[in-house]
């Protein structure tokens, strides 16, 4: 069985955690806790391959917090980086945020980084402050998967990029030999537990 770590990152309320549980349950739920770190788990068959998900979906990422994101980069396999298409500043915490994952994987990864660029809340399209094509030429400057997305609207372009990046991140361990870093003896549950003291969800 393969072990696939993601992590989840932008802006508070970009709609993060709306977009993981629509990938993972198929459905949008209004409100979710946003002071907790959680780690959701899901068993998944991909290309006839089964496959143990992890996705690490880290309360806010404030400029106060910035440190808090130097564990999932480390631990993480590929990255959902989420902004809000209706709100400029989220854009470019992602901006930020792609910078930071590429600086840390600079010296390690000798392959592109699996992520995925998500411009979240496309229903909200009246009120849009970044054009479709700032994503798209965000997400080509950093190699990235890109589709602006409506996790209030839409279940079937969500699974899709979901499912392309897992794809990435399969071939990019075929390649790796440092395969496991962190698994068995440093499992992200523990980290988080030392770190920040947060709830494990399966869905
Ligand atoms: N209109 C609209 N609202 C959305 C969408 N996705 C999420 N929301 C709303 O945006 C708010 C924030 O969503 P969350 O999923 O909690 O965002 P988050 O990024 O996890 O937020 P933090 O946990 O605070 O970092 C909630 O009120 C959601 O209902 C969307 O696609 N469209």
């Amino acid at each position: 069985m393969n072990d696939i770590k993601l992590a989840l990152l932008g802006s508070e309320g970009a709609g993060k955690s709306a977009v993981l549980v629509r990938f993972l349950t198929k459905r949008f739920i209004g409100e979710y806790a946003s002071n907790t770190n959680s780690l959701y788990h899901k068993r998944l068959s991909i290309d006839g391959r089964q496959l143990n998900l992890e996705v690490f979906d880290p309360c806010s990422q404030s400029e106060e917090s910035k440190c808090i994101l130097e564990e999932p980069l480390d631990w993480a396999d590929g990255f959902v980086v989420v902004y809000t298409i209706s709100d400029r500043t989220s854009f470019l915490n992602a901006k930020n945020i792609l910078a930071q994952i590429k600086e840390s994987r600079r010296e390690t990864c000798k392959g592109e980084v699996p992520i995925c660029l998500m411009g979240n809340k496309q229903d909200l399209c009246h009120s849009r402050q970044v054009s479709d094509e700032e994503g798209r030429s965000l997400a080509q400057e950093n190699k990235c998967l890109f589709q602006e997305v409506s996790a209030a609207e839409n279940y079937l372009e969500i699974s899709n990029l979901f499912t392309k990046l897992i794809r990435h991140v399969m071939e990019q361990l075929k390649h790796r030999g440092d395969r496991r870093r962190y698994s068995g003896s440093k499992s992200m549950a523990k980290l988080i537990n030392n770190v920040f003291g947060k709830r494990r969800k399966s869905v």
